[in-house]
């Protein structure tokens, strides 16, 4: 714990083939474990990106059934490398949907942390993309608290969880020194808000942010935006990769946990719960 470590984001370009994702995070975690990352963080629904509602809830898994996940587990534990990943998992009985997990794998291979979306992408932009999540996801109903790392305290949220910033305070608020997001975004979307929330998330919060993207063409109705990124907790960018699919990428950057307590500590960011609630 503490001191100076490398992280990766890995960005990739999921299907519906299960196989050929897990491939492409199998050359992420090399290339992570290569330039010495501890941590590897990969995007939303990187298990798979379907064609229909239907094949999306088709293709869930529990997580002991499902090989992408066996399989990250599996270089984990290989490679000595904690794994963040978003992933699909079957939904609560009865509920007739599914959920969007982002898990944590530790070094040795096992899943010690599961956090489910808070906020469903339900969208109808003007000449844009639509987007009708909570038709087939579930919501989560509760916030992780932050949890011990190889490269610090970590909170984790899912890819439009991102626009509501009350949740990271609380998370901040909870000792959190780094926020995930893994993410999907839209072209449209990513292009006007995704580097300014961001940035505005590890700036508000004093924290890092590091948010792991799907990029390219997934298939014949949906592209994403990439350009996963690191951030600084003062909001510089560390490191940003393409918003184009070149094969799987890594970007990393270190992460320096005194860093995080030097900027709380010259400007403490006292909020003024005695006029509006502490959230
Ligand atoms: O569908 C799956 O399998 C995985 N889930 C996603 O890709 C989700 C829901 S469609 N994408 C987003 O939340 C993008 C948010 C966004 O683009 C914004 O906030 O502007």
């Amino acid at each position: 714990m503490g001191g100076q470590t490398i992280v990766a984001v890995g960005q990739m370009c999921s299907t519906s083939e299960m196989k050929h994702n897990l491939a492409q995070a199998q050359v992420l975690v090399k290339k992570a474990a290569a330039a010495g990352a501890k941590a590897l963080f990969l995007p939303e629904a990187s298990d798979y990106i379907s064609h229909s509602p239907e094949e999306t809830i088709s293709l869930v898994r529990s997580v002991q059934e499902s090989t992408y996940v066996q399989g990250l587990q599996a270089e984990a534990k290989k490679f000595n490398i904690a794994i963040n990943a978003g992933i699909h998992e079957p939904g609560d009985e009865n509920s007739g949907k599914i959920k969007n997990t982002s898990i944590w794998i530790s070094e040795n291979g096992e899943i010690i942390q599961r956090y489910q979306k808070l906020h469903l992408f339900d969208m109808d932009l003007k000449n844009g993309p639509r987007a009708r999540e909570s038709d087939t996801f579930e919501e989560g109903m509760s916030i992780l608290p932050p949890f011990h790392t190889p490269v610090g305290l970590v909170g984790l949220l899912v890819c439009f969880d991102l626009r509501f910033p009350e949740v990271p305070l609380s998370l901040k608020r909870q000792g959190a020194q780094i926020i995930a997001y893994p993410s999907a975004f839209t072209v449209p979307t990513g292009k006007a808000h995704w580097e300014i929330l961001l940035r505005a998330r590890a700036i508000e919060t004093q924290s890092y942010v590091i948010a792991a993207a799907q990029v390219g063409q997934h298939n014949e109705n949906r592209t994403t935006y990439g350009h996963s990124i690191i951030i600084s907790p003062w909001g510089d960018i560390l490191a940003e990769l393409e918003g184009t699919f070149n094969g799987p990428e890594i970007a990393t950057a270190v992460i320096d946990l005194s860093l995080v307590k030097g900027i709380r500590k010259q400007v403490p960011l006292r909020r003024r719960t005695d006029v509006y609630p502490e959230l």
